[in-house]
Protein backbone atom coordinates (compact mmCIF):
# COMPACT_ATOMS: atom_id res chain seq x y z
CA UNK A 1 0.00 0.00 0.00
CA UNK A 2 1.59 3.37 -1.08
CA UNK A 3 1.91 5.71 1.51
CA UNK A 4 2.45 10.18 1.37
CA UNK A 5 4.71 12.55 2.48
CA UNK A 6 2.18 15.90 3.01
CA UNK A 7 3.43 17.44 -0.07
CA UNK A 8 2.29 14.53 -2.20
CA UNK A 9 -0.89 14.32 -0.99
CA UNK A 10 -1.55 18.37 -1.41
CA UNK A 11 -0.16 17.53 -4.91
CA UNK A 12 -2.70 14.55 -5.06
CA UNK A 13 -5.37 17.17 -4.14
CA UNK A 14 -4.44 19.76 -6.39
CA UNK A 15 -4.54 17.54 -9.56
CA UNK A 16 -7.83 15.61 -8.39
CA UNK A 17 -9.14 18.94 -8.78
CA UNK A 18 -7.35 20.83 -11.27
CA UNK A 19 -6.44 17.75 -14.14
CA UNK A 20 -9.72 15.34 -12.96
CA UNK A 21 -11.77 18.75 -12.16
CA UNK A 22 -13.34 16.97 -9.12
CA UNK A 23 -14.16 20.27 -6.83
CA UNK A 24 -12.06 20.36 -3.92
CA UNK A 25 -15.68 20.82 -1.50
CA UNK A 26 -16.29 17.55 -3.06
CA UNK A 27 -13.02 15.54 -1.33
CA UNK A 28 -13.92 17.66 1.50
CA UNK A 29 -17.49 16.29 1.61
CA UNK A 30 -16.41 13.03 1.12
CA UNK A 31 -13.77 13.22 3.27
CA UNK A 32 -16.26 14.39 6.08
CA UNK A 33 -18.71 11.66 5.14
CA UNK A 34 -15.97 9.10 5.92
CA UNK A 35 -15.26 10.09 9.22
CA UNK A 36 -18.84 10.39 9.84
CA UNK A 37 -19.45 6.81 8.69
CA UNK A 38 -16.78 5.87 10.68
CA UNK A 39 -18.31 7.26 13.55
CA UNK A 40 -21.93 6.12 13.70
CA UNK A 41 -20.06 2.40 12.94
CA UNK A 42 -18.02 2.39 15.32
CA UNK A 43 -19.25 4.21 18.09
CA UNK A 44 -23.56 3.89 17.62
CA UNK A 45 -23.53 3.02 21.25
CA UNK A 46 -23.06 6.40 22.47
CA UNK A 47 -25.86 7.93 20.16
CA UNK A 48 -27.02 10.22 20.24
CA UNK A 49 -23.94 12.10 21.97
CA UNK A 50 -23.69 14.98 22.60
CA UNK A 51 -20.00 15.12 20.02
CA UNK A 52 -17.63 18.01 20.30
CA UNK A 53 -16.10 18.70 17.24
CA UNK A 54 -13.13 20.65 17.85
CA UNK A 55 -11.93 22.63 14.74
CA UNK A 56 -9.23 24.79 13.44
CA UNK A 57 -9.32 27.35 10.71
CA UNK A 58 -7.91 25.18 7.80
CA UNK A 59 -9.05 22.35 5.48
CA UNK A 60 -8.86 20.27 8.82
CA UNK A 61 -11.56 22.19 10.08
CA UNK A 62 -13.54 22.11 7.00
CA UNK A 63 -13.57 18.55 7.33
CA UNK A 64 -14.92 18.88 11.06
CA UNK A 65 -18.02 21.41 9.50
CA UNK A 66 -18.79 18.49 7.07
CA UNK A 67 -18.75 16.28 9.87
CA UNK A 68 -20.53 18.26 12.31
CA UNK A 69 -23.44 18.77 9.64
CA UNK A 70 -23.74 15.03 8.44
CA UNK A 71 -24.10 14.26 12.63
CA UNK A 72 -26.77 16.60 12.57
CA UNK A 73 -28.55 15.08 9.60
CA UNK A 74 -27.94 11.78 11.56
CA UNK A 75 -29.76 12.93 14.96
CA UNK A 76 -26.72 13.40 16.90
CA UNK A 77 -26.19 16.33 19.03
CA UNK A 78 -23.44 18.22 17.97
CA UNK A 79 -21.25 21.21 19.60
CA UNK A 80 -18.37 22.58 17.55
CA UNK A 81 -16.12 24.47 18.69
CA UNK A 82 -14.03 26.72 16.45
CA UNK A 83 -10.35 27.69 17.47
CA UNK A 84 -10.11 30.59 15.09
CA UNK A 85 -11.72 33.72 14.30
CA UNK A 86 -14.76 32.95 11.66
CA UNK A 87 -13.19 35.51 9.20
CA UNK A 88 -10.28 33.64 9.24
CA UNK A 89 -11.90 30.17 7.38
CA UNK A 90 -11.99 30.26 4.00
CA UNK A 91 -12.41 28.61 0.44
CA UNK A 92 -13.65 25.15 0.91
CA UNK A 93 -13.72 25.40 4.85
CA UNK A 94 -15.81 28.76 4.19
CA UNK A 95 -18.17 26.70 2.56
CA UNK A 96 -18.91 24.39 4.85
CA UNK A 97 -19.02 26.54 7.48
CA UNK A 98 -21.32 28.44 6.05
CA UNK A 99 -23.46 25.23 5.27
CA UNK A 100 -23.29 24.40 8.83
CA UNK A 101 -24.37 27.57 9.98
CA UNK A 102 -27.36 27.30 7.65
CA UNK A 103 -28.19 23.82 8.73
CA UNK A 104 -28.43 25.26 12.55
CA UNK A 105 -25.09 23.78 13.86
CA UNK A 106 -24.21 24.99 17.09
CA UNK A 107 -20.50 26.33 16.25
CA UNK A 108 -19.19 28.48 19.50
CA UNK A 109 -15.87 30.33 18.42
CA UNK A 110 -13.48 30.39 20.85
CA UNK A 111 -10.82 33.13 20.26
CA UNK A 112 -8.38 32.63 23.72
CA UNK A 113 -7.90 29.97 26.73
CA UNK A 114 -10.31 31.92 28.69
CA UNK A 115 -13.47 30.93 26.41
CA UNK A 116 -12.03 27.67 25.42
CA UNK A 117 -11.88 27.00 29.24
CA UNK A 118 -15.37 27.62 29.69
CA UNK A 119 -16.88 25.83 26.94
CA UNK A 120 -15.34 22.65 27.24
CA UNK A 121 -16.37 22.85 30.95
CA UNK A 122 -19.68 23.12 29.37
CA UNK A 123 -19.79 20.88 26.58
CA UNK A 124 -19.77 17.52 28.91
CA UNK A 125 -19.30 15.25 25.32
CA UNK A 126 -19.22 11.45 24.80
CA UNK A 127 -17.35 11.43 21.86
CA UNK A 128 -14.68 14.16 20.83
CA UNK A 129 -13.22 14.89 17.46
CA UNK A 130 -10.08 16.34 16.44
CA UNK A 131 -10.07 18.27 13.68
CA UNK A 132 -7.69 20.98 14.71
CA UNK A 133 -4.70 20.75 12.54
CA UNK A 134 -3.75 17.72 9.23
CA UNK A 135 -1.28 17.76 7.21
CA UNK A 136 -0.94 21.64 7.07
CA UNK A 137 0.59 21.89 10.00
CA UNK A 138 3.93 23.52 9.78
CA UNK A 139 5.23 25.12 13.41
CA UNK A 140 4.52 23.85 16.84
CA UNK A 141 1.10 24.45 18.70
CA UNK A 142 0.62 27.63 20.28
CA UNK A 143 -1.59 29.48 22.47
CA UNK A 144 -5.18 28.04 23.08
CA UNK A 145 -4.28 24.82 20.67
CA UNK A 146 -1.85 23.77 23.22
CA UNK A 147 -4.64 23.75 25.79
CA UNK A 148 -7.34 21.70 23.17
CA UNK A 149 -4.76 19.10 22.91
CA UNK A 150 -4.34 18.81 26.76
CA UNK A 151 -7.90 18.60 27.63
CA UNK A 152 -8.72 15.82 24.57
CA UNK A 153 -5.77 13.70 26.11
CA UNK A 154 -7.16 14.03 29.79
CA UNK A 155 -10.54 13.15 28.18
CA UNK A 156 -11.93 9.78 29.46
CA UNK A 157 -13.93 9.03 26.42
CA UNK A 158 -13.01 8.21 22.63
CA UNK A 159 -11.44 10.47 20.36
CA UNK A 160 -11.18 10.43 16.84
CA UNK A 161 -8.98 12.30 14.18
CA UNK A 162 -9.61 13.51 11.34
CA UNK A 163 -7.14 13.39 8.67
CA UNK A 164 -3.94 12.84 11.59
CA UNK A 165 -4.04 13.41 15.14
CA UNK A 166 -3.41 17.33 15.83
CA UNK A 167 0.88 18.44 16.48
CA UNK A 168 1.75 15.43 14.41
CA UNK A 169 3.89 16.08 11.62
CA UNK A 170 2.43 13.95 8.15
CA UNK A 171 5.66 13.96 6.69
CA UNK A 172 7.65 12.88 9.83
CA UNK A 173 5.49 11.25 12.90
CA UNK A 174 7.17 13.70 14.74
CA UNK A 175 5.25 16.04 17.49
CA UNK A 176 5.36 19.78 16.65
CA UNK A 177 4.94 20.86 20.76
CA UNK A 178 2.33 18.87 21.71
CA UNK A 179 -0.19 16.35 20.09
CA UNK A 180 -3.12 14.84 20.63
CA UNK A 181 -3.40 10.91 21.24
CA UNK A 182 -6.31 9.25 19.07
CA UNK A 183 -8.21 6.07 19.47
CA UNK A 184 -9.12 6.10 16.03
CA UNK A 185 -7.62 8.55 13.02
CA UNK A 186 -9.19 8.37 9.36
CA UNK A 187 -7.08 9.62 6.65
CA UNK A 188 -7.80 10.10 3.42
CA UNK A 189 -6.98 8.00 0.03
CA UNK A 190 -3.52 6.85 1.55
CA UNK A 191 -1.21 6.31 5.04
CA UNK A 192 1.35 9.74 5.61
CA UNK A 193 4.53 8.48 6.56
CA UNK A 194 3.50 10.34 9.80
CA UNK A 195 0.96 7.74 10.61
CA UNK A 196 3.90 4.83 10.38
CA UNK A 197 6.72 6.57 11.95
CA UNK A 198 7.21 7.17 15.98
CA UNK A 199 5.44 8.92 17.79
CA UNK A 200 2.78 9.70 15.00
CA UNK A 201 2.20 5.57 15.02
CA UNK A 202 1.08 5.16 18.44
CA UNK A 203 -0.61 8.68 19.08
CA UNK A 204 -3.08 8.25 16.00
CA UNK A 205 -4.46 4.89 17.45
CA UNK A 206 -6.46 2.32 15.02
CA UNK A 207 -5.95 3.70 11.49
CA UNK A 208 -8.77 4.19 8.91
CA UNK A 209 -8.07 4.78 5.65
CA UNK A 210 -11.11 6.35 3.52
CA UNK A 211 -11.14 6.45 -0.33
CA UNK A 212 -12.49 10.21 -0.98
CA UNK A 213 -12.17 10.28 -4.92
CA UNK A 214 -8.60 10.68 -5.74
CA UNK A 215 -7.55 8.07 -8.30
CA UNK A 216 -4.67 6.04 -7.39
CA UNK A 217 -3.58 6.41 -10.64
CA UNK A 218 -2.25 9.76 -9.99
CA UNK A 219 0.66 8.25 -7.39
CA UNK A 220 2.36 6.32 -10.07
CA UNK A 221 3.45 9.43 -11.09
CA UNK A 222 4.88 10.42 -8.12
CA UNK A 223 8.52 11.04 -7.92
CA UNK A 224 9.73 9.31 -4.28
CA UNK A 225 8.03 6.00 -3.94
CA UNK A 226 7.28 4.74 -0.75
CA UNK A 227 5.11 1.44 0.51
CA UNK A 228 3.96 -0.12 3.64
CA UNK A 229 4.71 -3.12 3.76
CA UNK A 230 1.54 -4.62 5.34
CA UNK A 231 0.74 -8.55 5.06
CA UNK A 232 -0.82 -8.53 1.61
CA UNK A 233 2.39 -7.22 0.88
CA UNK A 234 4.46 -9.48 2.28
CA UNK A 235 2.68 -12.63 0.80
CA UNK A 236 3.27 -11.63 -2.86
CA UNK A 237 6.49 -12.02 -2.02
CA UNK A 238 6.50 -15.47 -0.67
CA UNK A 239 8.72 -18.20 -2.73
CA UNK A 240 6.97 -20.92 -4.53
CA UNK A 241 7.19 -24.31 -3.35
CA UNK A 242 7.09 -27.02 -5.76
CA UNK A 243 5.82 -29.84 -4.92
CA UNK A 244 8.40 -31.84 -6.54
CA UNK A 245 10.97 -29.70 -5.09
CA UNK A 246 14.33 -31.07 -3.42
CA UNK A 247 16.85 -29.59 -1.44
CA UNK A 248 18.71 -28.00 -4.19
CA UNK A 249 15.81 -26.59 -5.59
CA UNK A 250 15.28 -24.45 -2.42
CA UNK A 251 19.13 -23.25 -2.30
CA UNK A 252 22.29 -23.16 -0.88
CA UNK A 253 23.45 -20.55 2.07
CA UNK A 254 26.63 -20.03 3.26
CA UNK A 255 27.01 -18.05 6.16
CA UNK A 256 30.15 -16.81 7.81
CA UNK A 257 29.61 -16.18 11.37
CA UNK A 258 31.02 -16.27 14.18
CA UNK A 259 33.66 -16.37 16.57
CA UNK A 260 35.10 -16.93 19.77
CA UNK A 261 32.46 -16.02 22.57
CA UNK A 262 30.44 -15.34 19.95
CA UNK A 263 29.44 -19.07 18.23
CA UNK A 264 25.77 -18.35 19.25
CA UNK A 265 25.20 -15.21 16.63
CA UNK A 266 26.31 -18.15 14.24
CA UNK A 267 23.78 -20.50 15.42
CA UNK A 268 21.21 -18.20 15.61
CA UNK A 269 21.71 -17.09 12.22
CA UNK A 270 22.02 -20.70 10.98
CA UNK A 271 19.04 -22.07 12.23
CA UNK A 272 16.94 -18.84 10.50
CA UNK A 273 18.96 -19.51 7.74
CA UNK A 274 17.09 -22.98 7.64
CA UNK A 275 14.13 -21.85 9.10
CA UNK A 276 13.27 -19.68 6.18
CA UNK A 277 13.12 -22.29 3.85
CA UNK A 278 16.69 -22.57 2.17
CA UNK A 279 17.27 -25.99 0.93
CA UNK A 280 21.01 -26.20 2.63
CA UNK A 281 23.43 -23.76 5.10
CA UNK A 282 27.09 -24.52 5.32
CA UNK A 283 28.31 -22.21 8.28
CA UNK A 284 31.91 -21.16 7.89
CA UNK A 285 33.57 -20.49 11.52
CA UNK A 286 36.56 -20.40 13.24
CA UNK A 287 38.41 -23.54 13.79
CA UNK A 288 37.94 -23.30 17.30
CA UNK A 289 34.04 -22.79 16.89
CA UNK A 290 32.97 -25.43 15.22
CA UNK A 291 32.27 -28.16 16.75
CA UNK A 292 29.89 -25.50 19.09
CA UNK A 293 28.10 -24.90 16.21
CA UNK A 294 27.65 -28.16 14.88
CA UNK A 295 26.85 -29.40 18.11
CA UNK A 296 23.93 -26.68 18.19
CA UNK A 297 22.58 -26.97 15.11
CA UNK A 298 23.02 -30.51 13.60
CA UNK A 299 20.81 -29.91 10.37
CA UNK A 300 24.27 -27.26 9.04
CA UNK A 301 27.43 -28.07 7.21
CA UNK A 302 29.99 -26.57 8.82
CA UNK A 303 33.49 -25.75 7.55
CA UNK A 304 36.58 -24.93 10.33
CA UNK A 305 38.47 -22.05 8.80
CA UNK A 306 42.07 -20.32 9.87
CA UNK A 307 41.74 -18.22 12.81
CA UNK A 308 43.86 -15.78 14.40
CA UNK A 309 42.47 -15.08 18.66
CA UNK A 310 39.21 -16.53 17.98
CA UNK A 311 38.13 -14.57 14.27
CA UNK A 312 38.82 -16.00 11.24
CA UNK A 313 41.77 -14.94 10.15
CA UNK A 314 43.07 -13.53 6.62
CA UNK A 315 44.68 -17.29 5.76
CA UNK A 316 41.22 -18.05 5.02
CA UNK A 317 40.05 -15.99 2.16
CA UNK A 318 41.21 -18.96 -0.55
CA UNK A 319 39.42 -21.56 1.49
CA UNK A 320 36.56 -18.97 1.94
CA UNK A 321 36.37 -18.44 -1.93
CA UNK A 322 35.97 -22.14 -2.59
CA UNK A 323 33.57 -22.23 -0.39
CA UNK A 324 31.25 -19.83 -2.27
CA UNK A 325 31.31 -22.23 -5.32
CA UNK A 326 27.94 -23.31 -6.03
CA UNK A 327 26.25 -21.74 -3.40
CA UNK A 328 23.19 -19.21 -4.63
CA UNK A 329 23.68 -16.68 -1.21
CA UNK A 330 26.44 -15.05 1.39
CA UNK A 331 25.20 -14.63 4.50
CA UNK A 332 28.19 -12.07 6.53
CA UNK A 333 28.70 -10.58 10.00
CA UNK A 334 26.83 -12.24 12.73
CA UNK A 335 29.63 -12.45 15.50
CA UNK A 336 32.38 -12.42 13.23
CA UNK A 337 34.02 -9.72 15.68
CA UNK A 338 36.23 -7.36 14.26
CA UNK A 339 40.34 -7.00 13.43
CA UNK A 340 41.76 -5.85 10.22
CA UNK A 341 41.82 -9.77 8.75
CA UNK A 342 37.71 -9.73 8.58
CA UNK A 343 38.06 -6.59 6.87
CA UNK A 344 40.53 -7.96 4.14
CA UNK A 345 38.38 -11.08 3.33
CA UNK A 346 34.97 -9.29 3.59
CA UNK A 347 36.29 -6.78 0.74
CA UNK A 348 37.43 -9.81 -1.20
CA UNK A 349 34.42 -11.28 -0.94
CA UNK A 350 32.66 -8.13 -2.63
CA UNK A 351 34.63 -7.99 -5.27
CA UNK A 352 34.75 -11.36 -6.33
CA UNK A 353 31.25 -12.67 -5.58
CA UNK A 354 28.50 -11.91 -7.89
CA UNK A 355 25.30 -13.24 -6.44
CA UNK A 356 22.80 -12.14 -3.64
CA UNK A 357 24.72 -11.28 -0.37
CA UNK A 358 23.62 -10.22 2.76
CA UNK A 359 26.11 -8.00 5.09
CA UNK A 360 25.12 -7.54 8.94
CA UNK A 361 26.91 -6.71 12.01
CA UNK A 362 30.99 -6.40 12.30
CA UNK A 363 30.68 -7.15 8.18
CA UNK A 364 29.02 -3.73 8.14
CA UNK A 365 32.09 -1.55 9.00
CA UNK A 366 33.52 -2.72 5.49
CA UNK A 367 31.12 -0.66 3.68
CA UNK A 368 32.20 2.36 5.57
CA UNK A 369 35.55 2.61 2.99
CA UNK A 370 33.76 0.53 0.14
CA UNK A 371 32.44 3.03 -1.78
CA UNK A 372 34.53 2.16 -5.28
CA UNK A 373 34.21 -1.72 -4.47
CA UNK A 374 30.72 -1.25 -4.09
CA UNK A 375 30.14 0.57 -7.62
CA UNK A 376 32.44 -1.69 -9.42
CA UNK A 377 30.79 -4.58 -8.27
CA UNK A 378 28.20 -4.85 -11.20
CA UNK A 379 26.24 -7.59 -9.31
CA UNK A 380 22.83 -8.11 -7.53
CA UNK A 381 22.66 -5.32 -4.98
CA UNK A 382 23.94 -6.12 -1.67
CA UNK A 383 21.59 -6.28 1.49
CA UNK A 384 22.99 -4.27 4.79
CA UNK A 385 21.24 -4.62 8.22
CA UNK A 386 21.83 -1.55 10.02
CA UNK A 387 21.09 -0.49 13.20
CA UNK A 388 20.75 3.40 13.90
CA UNK A 389 23.95 3.18 15.10
CA UNK A 390 25.58 1.43 12.73
CA UNK A 391 23.78 3.83 10.09
CA UNK A 392 25.34 6.85 11.45
CA UNK A 393 29.05 5.64 11.20
CA UNK A 394 28.33 4.58 7.61
CA UNK A 395 26.94 7.57 7.09
CA UNK A 396 29.53 9.92 8.72
CA UNK A 397 26.95 11.22 11.32
CA UNK A 398 25.52 10.95 14.65
CA UNK A 399 22.33 8.36 15.73
CA UNK A 400 20.42 11.84 16.27
CA UNK A 401 20.82 13.17 13.17
CA UNK A 402 19.37 9.54 11.45
CA UNK A 403 16.91 9.23 13.84
CA UNK A 404 15.40 12.74 12.97
CA UNK A 405 15.06 11.61 9.69
CA UNK A 406 15.29 7.89 9.11
CA UNK A 407 13.44 7.73 5.55
CA UNK A 408 16.48 10.11 4.46
CA UNK A 409 19.15 8.29 5.85
CA UNK A 410 17.69 4.45 4.44
CA UNK A 411 17.20 6.15 1.02
CA UNK A 412 20.88 8.13 1.02
CA UNK A 413 22.70 5.37 2.07
CA UNK A 414 20.88 2.87 -0.30
CA UNK A 415 21.13 5.46 -3.23
CA UNK A 416 24.94 6.66 -3.25
CA UNK A 417 25.69 2.82 -2.69
CA UNK A 418 23.87 0.84 -4.64
CA UNK A 419 22.80 -1.17 -1.94
CA UNK A 420 19.65 -2.17 -0.25
CA UNK A 421 19.18 -0.57 3.48
CA UNK A 422 17.29 -2.49 6.37
CA UNK A 423 17.33 0.01 8.62
CA UNK A 424 16.23 -1.41 12.14
CA UNK A 425 14.36 0.46 14.45
CA UNK A 426 10.99 0.81 15.37
CA UNK A 427 9.58 0.68 12.47
CA UNK A 428 12.08 -1.27 10.32
CA UNK A 429 12.58 0.51 6.79
CA UNK A 430 14.30 -1.11 4.16
CA UNK A 431 15.45 1.30 0.98
CA UNK A 432 16.34 0.07 -2.72
CA UNK A 433 19.28 1.65 -4.65
CA UNK A 434 16.00 3.19 -7.24
CA UNK A 435 15.01 5.44 -3.85
CA UNK A 436 11.79 2.97 -3.16
CA UNK A 437 10.92 2.73 0.59
CA UNK A 438 9.21 0.54 2.35
CA UNK A 439 7.99 1.18 6.18
CA UNK A 440 7.09 -2.60 7.88
CA UNK A 441 3.89 -2.60 9.80
CA UNK A 442 5.04 -5.93 11.96
CA UNK A 443 7.08 -5.95 15.14
CA UNK A 444 6.86 -5.21 18.77
CA UNK A 445 9.32 -4.85 21.36
CA UNK A 446 9.93 -8.91 21.83
CA UNK A 447 12.37 -8.10 19.18
CA UNK A 448 14.76 -5.49 21.32
CA UNK A 449 16.38 -8.84 22.60
CA UNK A 450 20.22 -9.86 21.71
CA UNK A 451 20.34 -12.28 18.61
CA UNK A 452 17.11 -11.29 16.98
CA UNK A 453 19.46 -9.08 14.60
CA UNK A 454 21.10 -12.74 13.77
CA UNK A 455 18.24 -13.79 13.03
CA UNK A 456 17.11 -10.98 10.50
CA UNK A 457 20.64 -12.01 8.87
CA UNK A 458 20.26 -15.42 8.93
CA UNK A 459 16.37 -15.19 7.66
CA UNK A 460 16.81 -12.65 5.01
CA UNK A 461 20.12 -14.92 3.21
CA UNK A 462 18.07 -17.69 3.61
CA UNK A 463 15.59 -16.13 1.44
CA UNK A 464 17.88 -14.55 -0.81
CA UNK A 465 18.85 -18.30 -1.54
CA UNK A 466 15.26 -19.55 -2.40
CA UNK A 467 15.85 -16.85 -5.44
CA UNK A 468 14.31 -13.82 -3.96
CA UNK A 469 16.12 -10.01 -5.38
CA UNK A 470 17.25 -7.78 -2.75
CA UNK A 471 14.72 -5.81 -1.98
CA UNK A 472 12.05 -8.82 -1.87
CA UNK A 473 14.05 -10.88 0.35
CA UNK A 474 14.79 -8.23 2.50
CA UNK A 475 11.35 -6.72 2.86
CA UNK A 476 9.43 -10.42 3.08
CA UNK A 477 12.86 -11.13 5.78
CA UNK A 478 12.12 -8.11 7.90
CA UNK A 479 7.90 -8.21 7.67
CA UNK A 480 8.20 -12.04 8.76
CA UNK A 481 10.78 -11.56 11.67
CA UNK A 482 8.42 -8.86 12.88
CA UNK A 483 5.13 -10.89 12.71
CA UNK A 484 6.63 -14.09 14.21
CA UNK A 485 7.48 -11.41 17.37
CA UNK A 486 3.61 -10.25 17.25
CA UNK A 487 3.04 -14.24 17.31
CA UNK A 488 4.91 -14.75 19.96
CA UNK A 489 3.63 -12.12 21.96
CA UNK A 490 -0.10 -13.14 21.67
CA UNK A 491 1.21 -16.23 24.00
CA UNK A 492 4.13 -15.06 26.19
CA UNK A 493 3.96 -11.56 26.32
CA UNK A 494 6.00 -8.38 25.57
CA UNK A 495 9.04 -9.11 27.48
CA UNK A 496 11.62 -11.91 27.95
CA UNK A 497 11.46 -14.10 24.12
CA UNK A 498 14.69 -15.82 23.28
CA UNK A 499 16.03 -15.02 19.46
CA UNK A 500 16.15 -18.67 19.49
CA UNK A 501 12.29 -19.02 19.83
CA UNK A 502 11.77 -16.54 17.34
CA UNK A 503 13.58 -18.54 14.60
CA UNK A 504 11.38 -21.54 15.60
CA UNK A 505 8.44 -18.99 14.97
CA UNK A 506 9.12 -18.26 11.32
CA UNK A 507 7.85 -21.75 9.34
CA UNK A 508 4.26 -21.05 11.29
CA UNK A 509 4.82 -17.80 11.01
CA UNK A 510 5.08 -18.46 6.96
CA UNK A 511 2.40 -20.37 6.59
CA UNK A 512 0.11 -17.79 8.28
CA UNK A 513 0.73 -15.56 6.28
CA UNK A 514 0.38 -17.92 2.85
CA UNK A 515 -2.91 -18.93 4.01
CA UNK A 516 -4.04 -15.17 4.56
CA UNK A 517 -4.35 -15.58 8.63
CA UNK A 518 -2.24 -12.11 9.00
CA UNK A 519 -3.31 -9.05 8.66
N1 LIG B 1 -8.61 19.57 -1.21
C1 LIG B 1 -7.87 19.35 -0.16
O1 LIG B 1 -6.75 19.88 -0.03
C2 LIG B 1 -8.40 18.47 0.90
C3 LIG B 1 -7.94 18.63 2.19
N2 LIG B 1 -8.46 17.92 3.19
C4 LIG B 1 -8.16 18.27 4.58
O2 LIG B 1 -7.35 19.42 4.64
C5 LIG B 1 -6.27 19.20 5.52
C6 LIG B 1 -5.14 20.09 5.12
O3 LIG B 1 -5.66 21.40 5.14
P1 LIG B 1 -4.79 22.71 5.22
O4 LIG B 1 -3.67 22.62 4.27
O5 LIG B 1 -5.74 23.83 5.10
O6 LIG B 1 -4.14 22.69 6.64
P2 LIG B 1 -4.72 22.30 8.09
O7 LIG B 1 -6.17 22.31 8.14
O8 LIG B 1 -3.96 21.13 8.50
O9 LIG B 1 -4.29 23.50 9.04
C7 LIG B 1 -3.31 24.28 8.81
C8 LIG B 1 -3.88 25.69 8.97
O10 LIG B 1 -3.39 26.22 10.14
C9 LIG B 1 -2.30 27.10 9.87
N3 LIG B 1 -1.20 26.61 10.70
C10 LIG B 1 -0.23 25.75 10.36
N4 LIG B 1 0.56 25.49 11.43
C11 LIG B 1 0.05 26.18 12.46
C12 LIG B 1 0.39 26.32 13.83
N5 LIG B 1 1.43 25.68 14.35
N6 LIG B 1 -0.36 27.12 14.61
C13 LIG B 1 -1.41 27.78 14.10
N7 LIG B 1 -1.78 27.69 12.81
C14 LIG B 1 -1.08 26.91 12.00
C15 LIG B 1 -2.04 27.03 8.38
O11 LIG B 1 -1.70 28.28 7.90
C16 LIG B 1 -3.38 26.54 7.87
O12 LIG B 1 -4.27 27.61 7.73
C17 LIG B 1 -6.02 17.73 5.46
O13 LIG B 1 -5.35 17.26 6.59
C18 LIG B 1 -7.42 17.19 5.33
O14 LIG B 1 -7.99 17.04 6.61
C19 LIG B 1 -9.64 17.11 2.96
O15 LIG B 1 -10.71 17.97 3.07
C20 LIG B 1 -9.64 16.48 1.62
C21 LIG B 1 -9.46 17.49 0.54
K1 LIG C 1 -6.67 16.44 13.07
Amino acid sequence: MRVLTAEQMRELDRRTIEEIGVPGVVLMENAGRAVADVLCREYADLSPGPVLILCGRGNNGGDGFVVARLLLDRGWQVETLLLAEADQVVGDAAVNLRALRNRHGKITVVADEESLRTELARCQPKLVVDALFGTGLNADLRGHAVMAVAWINAFAGPVVAVDIPSGVAAGSGRQLGCAVRADVTVTFAAPKLGHLLHPGAELRGELRIADIGIPQRLAEDLDESCFWLTAEVARSLLPDRPCCGHKGTFGHLLLIAGSRGKSGAAVLAAKAGLRSGAGLVTVAVPGSQQAIVAAAVPEVMTEAMAEDQGKIASAAADALSRLTVGKQALAIGPGLGQSSSIQTLVTRLLDDWKGPMVLDADALNVLADATETLRRRDAEPLVVTPHPGEMARLLGTTVAEVEADRPSAARDFARLRDVVVVLKGAPTLIASPAGELAVNSSGNPLLATAGSGDVLTGLIGGLLAQGLDSFAAARLGVYLHGAAADRLRCRIGDAGMLAGELAAEIPPTRQALKGGLLC
